[in-house]
């Protein structure tokens, strides 16, 4: 039995992504909140002929609480995407305020669940999700994810391409850590279970580098105007979701990156932080999930001279993004 919860249920993710959760046979209720539209994606979905019991609610009557209750894994994909000529940081103003509101009716109606933030910028999104929980005194720094899928699934894709088969793709796996935009995404090619060929020249293997990185404004080129990507984060996000869901089921052994705060396996941390030669309190690298959430934090391992600069490059960028989102909240409680 698991209940999830998709906040942000009506927009171009979180429509995909509810139906990909109402699919899985692990979610036995499915809980769809969003300022519109909710009722109507609810009843669509409800007539498909898997176990969920489908339920939407709108602001109205405590639709958020109603929502929430008893919830065990909660998405959030609630907020405004990009357009092209934006950065995710342009999107800080109306998303952090968003999920600053969630994050609240979170802390005290589900304070136990397992949150996966996808509103951007998740850099500096989840470090406002996490203040907030430690205002309610509720922080729990396992349960707590940046979902940074969807840079795996494109690294996958994008090295499948470049070994010129995309049936590949499913079995190819790339750490990207980081965080999730720009040059804080971290692609570790040298790490990648299918090697790039040794043949690709410097100048490929830094345009594929690139393309992982900027993979949103390209789809957000394509939108022209129509948002960002929404069908390959709803695969993403449900992928990551599953996961976390077989893993709170008591499977052992499932690995993903995720950008997580570094409270949350402090030996790990220590490793890492030697790695990044700068404390950071906001990471993603590979993590173990467990019954309770993040169980490890994998340290970054062996790394080519070309990825030790970009985690140079991501560090300096992701220390003022989580400054950012910690700031937002303290300004806020001074109000
Ligand atoms: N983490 C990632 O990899 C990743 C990938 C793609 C998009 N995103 C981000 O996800 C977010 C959503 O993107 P989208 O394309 O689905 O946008 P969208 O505009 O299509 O949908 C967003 C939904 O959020 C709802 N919403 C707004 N305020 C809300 C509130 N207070 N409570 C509940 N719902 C609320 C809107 O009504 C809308 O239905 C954006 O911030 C985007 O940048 C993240
Ligand atoms: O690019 C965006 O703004 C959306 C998302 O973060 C993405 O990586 O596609």
């Amino acid at each position: 039995m698991v209940k999830a919860v998709v906040l942000g249920a009506a927009g171009g993710i979180g429509q995909p992504l509810a139906l990909l959760l109402k699919n899985n046979p692990l979610v036995t209720q499915l809980g769809l909140y969003d300022i519109v539209n909710t009722p109507g994606v609810a009843a669509d979905l409800s007539h498909i002929s898997t176990p969920a019991k489908v339920e939407g609610y709108l602001p109205a009557d405590d639709g958020l609480t109603k929502t929430l209750t008893g919830a065990e894994v909660i998405l959030i994909p609630a907020g405004v995407p990009r357009k092209p000529g934006m950065t995710r940081d342009d999107l800080f103003k109306i998303n952090a305020g968003i999920v600053k509101d969630l994050a609240t009716a979170i802390a005290k109606t589900a304070p136990k669940a397992f949150v996966l933030v996808i509103s951007n910028p998740v850099n500096s999104t989840v470090p406002i999700v996490a203040e907030v929980f430690k205002k309610h005194g509720v922080f729990d720094p396992k349960r707590l994810f940046g979902v940074t899928t969807l840079d795996v699934v494109r690294a996958s894709t994008f090295v499948s391409e470049i070994l010129g088969d995309l049936s590949l793709s499913k079995d190819v796996v790339v750490p990207v850590v980081g965080g999730h935009s720009g040059v804080t995404i971290v692609p570790l090619l040298s790490q990648s279970t299918h090697p790039l060929p040794s043949s690709l020249a410097k100048t490929d293997y830094d345009a594929l580098v690139n393309r992982i990185q900027f993979g949103g404004d390209e789809v957000v080129k394509a939108k022209n105007g129509g948002g960002s990507a929404t069908l390959s984060m709803a695969y993403a996000g449900a992928e990551f979701a599953f996961k976390v869901i077989r893993a709170l089921k008591g499977e052992k052994g499932l690995v993903a990156p995720s950008y997580v705060s570094l409270e949350a396996d402090p030996s790990g941390a220590a490793e890492l932080t030697k790695e990044l030669g700068q404390e950071l309190a906001y990471f993603s690298s590979n993590i173990e999930l467990g019954t309770d959430g993040v169980a490890k934090i994998s340290p970054l391992g062996t790394l080519t001279d070309a990825e030790k600069a970009l985690v140079s490059a991501a560090v300096p960028e992701l220390a003022k993004n989580i400054q950012t989102g910690i700031n937002f909240v303290a300004e806020a409680s001074r109000l």
